[in-house]
């Protein structure tokens, strides 16, 4: 596969235990392209890397994204391991993007989560631009359209930004979802899309205006909050009871830039943790969510690690509901 990378073990590191008492200890480094052998688990997760911010420099934003999956695999070794035995925890490295052909890195990205799903795992993808999506959710839909019946793929997207952008002049971090809308039409499947947290004042009016044509649901990061949880859960719930399966993406640019500097666009005004937690919870108890990924995490303007912490908390949390 062209730029795929086996993760580096000195990207799992932490302290020592005698139990596996922290991810670094559980995770098992894997060689996509030579070990077909995958863990006989009753659950395994599978981290891959999209090493790519070409998207945000097209989409005139501040790059150092690329530098995002391993920023997070640091955080997320260090963290606690409360999985047990029969779930397993596997690296299976990156997709990169060093000579700046995006389309190619989708198409590479997608055809390891197809495969990634095919071997019946959860993938968790680390990006990387938002342009991960488009590689992500179509590695989905090979994925399904392999197992013959046709389902409806839902997306949900916890996002400053609708990312509906117009694609005539190319493909860029702000166009993936976009791009999806286009394909669906052209093969005459549902495009299911909500966001949440989305700012008015990061949006253009032709993109409410989009939003509108495409049926697209969504909520405003005025009213994406604790006060108006039941509002949000009426809306979430409606959505996922209308959907076979579920592809959940966070940016994590829709967090407040308290929680989330490191990004490539950061919102002053934004979402909690708290209330991604809540919609979570929901989103896995309907046992439709296949496949996660967190974008736009850039290392670059995070004192701290604070944003590649909160995406490793994310994920921590994913993994052991
Ligand atoms: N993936 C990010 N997309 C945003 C970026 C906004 C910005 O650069 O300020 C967008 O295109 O709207
Ligand atoms: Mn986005
Ligand atoms: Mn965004």
């Amino acid at each position: 596969m062209k730029h795929y990378t086996p993760t580096n073990p000195e990207r799992w590191t932490g302290r020592a235990s005698d139990q596996a008492q922290y991810l670094h200890e559980k995770v098992a480094l894997c060689n996509l392209e030579k070990e077909a052998n995958f863990p006989d688990a009753d659950q395994t997760f599978a981290i891959l890397g999209y090493a790519c911010d070409e998207g945000v420099g097209r989409n005139q934003g501040r790059t150092g994204a690329v530098k995002g999956p391993d920023a997070i695999r640091q955080q997320l070794a260090k963290m606690s391991n409360h999985l047990g035995e029969e779930i397993a925890l596997l690296d299976v490295g990156t997709i990169g993007c060093p000579d700046g052909n995006m389309e190619e890195a989708q198409s590479s990205l997608a055809k390891m989560v197809s495969q990634l799903l095919a071997k019946n795992t959860f993938p968790i993808l680390l990006g990387g631009g938002h342009d991960i999506a488009y590689g992500h959710y179509n590695g989905i839909k090979k994925f399904l359209a392999a197992k013959g019946k046709k389902t409806t793929l839902g997306i949900i997207n916890f996002d400053a930004h609708f990312d509906l952008r117009s694609n005539e002049n190319g493909n860029n971090s702000g166009t993936p979802f976009y791009q999806i809308s286009r394909d669906c039409k052209r093969d005459n499947t549902k495009f299911k899309y909500i966001c949440l947290g989305i700012r008015k004042d990061a949006n253009i009016k032709a993109l409410f205006d989009t939003a509108k044509e495409l049926n697209v649901s969504y909520i405003e990061q005025q009213h994406f909050n604790l006060h108006h949880l039941s509002n949000t859960k009426n809306k979430l719930e409606r959505f996922i009871r209308g959907v076979d399966y579920i592809y959940t993406t966070i940016d994590l640019d829709g967090f407040a830039s308290a929680y989330a500097p490191g990004v490539s666009a950061a919102s002053p005004m934004g979402f909690s943790p708290d209330m991604v937690l809540e919609c979570l919870e929901n989103i896995i108890d309907s046992k439709k969510m296949i496949s996660l990924d967190i974008a736009e995490m850039n290392p670059k303007y995070d004192p701290d690690h604070q944003t590649a912490k909160l995406a490793a908390s994310l994920i921590h949390f994913v993994m052991h509901q």
